[in-house]
């Protein structure tokens, strides 16, 4: 079944001899549960298309459902996870975690339970009174997580969200993904620069074509789940990782002659 389906989306920004025509005519169909990951040359557009698809930013042209309803602004049903900490500084991690649930009215015992699942779902149980600013980076992306879990949302958009962060804490923190994912099964939209990233987590990648972005084809991942770090040692990840990065090449190679 889709959840998110994109028709026909555009979006310029700025008008005039200014204007950036940043998507033109984007057509994407992600099923129920799919984990789906973007990648595509510098600029194509691909925060620009999660920000359309999160209700942070119009699309000029074409239209954008999830559960065959019109999203025409953000909603608590789709939960955001940027590279940059958004954490609340003065709010300690069980509190960051009952945050979108306080607004939602849920009373503070339930509140309180749904937190403490999602602070040990990512691994974080013992840190529920800590302050971000004890945290380390891979930590703070651990409790945005659990954050945006716990509002239970339909979709998790998630822009480069281990973009900040050392080599190491980025494998830990995608094997965290996966298992996260396996256990709550949350329609996942990722975007990422790094090809190994996106074919180590995804069921499908999307390969945006240089600016103005489009959809230039889908690439299913053929790798069996669960999938660990020893998942990119396979014959199957070479095989997907090197499709994916000849397409990148030929569109930065193409965007570089035409500037
Ligand atoms: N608010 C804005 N105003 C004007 N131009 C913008 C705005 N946001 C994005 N753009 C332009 O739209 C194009 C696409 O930007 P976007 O950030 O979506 O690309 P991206 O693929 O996510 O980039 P990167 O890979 O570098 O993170 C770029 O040329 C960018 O300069």
């Amino acid at each position: 079944m889709n959840k998110l389906v994109l028709n026909g989306v555009g979006k310029t920004f700025g008008t005039g001899g200014k204007a950036v025509e940043a998507l033109s005519d984007i057509n994407l169909c992600i099923a129920e549960n799919e984990l789906a990951v973007i990648v595509g040359p510098s600029g194509c557009g691909k925060s620009t298309l999660l920000n359309i698809v999160a209700g942070l930013e119009q699309a000029d042209s074409g239209v954008i459902t999830m559960n065959n309803r019109n999203i025409e602004g953000p909603g608590a049903d789709r939960g955001v996870v940027f590279q940059s900490y958004t954490l609340f500084p003065w709010l300690t991690v069980q509190q960051n975690v009952e945050f979108g649930l306080k607004i939602k009215g849920i009373n503070a015992k339930e509140r309180q339970e749904i937190a403490r699942h999602y602070i040990n779902l990512v691994g974080l149980g013992g840190f529920e009174g800590a302050l971000p600013k004890a945290l380390s980076g891979g930590m703070k992306q651990r409790v945005a997580i659990a954050r945006a879990l716990a509002n239970k949302p339909e979709m998790l958009l998630m822009d480069e969200p281990f973009g900040a962060l050392d080599a190491q804490t980025r494998l830990i923190m995608q094997e965290l993904l996966l298992s996260v994912w396996e256990k709550e099964r949350t329609t996942i939209l990722f975007i990422t620069h790094d090809i190994d990233e996106a074919v180590l987590l995804a069921d499908n990648v999307y390969v945006m074509s240089r600016r103005p972005g489009r959809i230039r084809c889908r690439i299913q991942v053929p790798i069996p789940r669960p999938r660990d770090h020893r998942s990119t040692v396979s014959p199957e990840f070479s095989a997907v990782k090197k499709e994916i990065m000849e397409m990148l090449w030929e569109e930065s190679r193409t965007a570089a002659n035409e500037r």
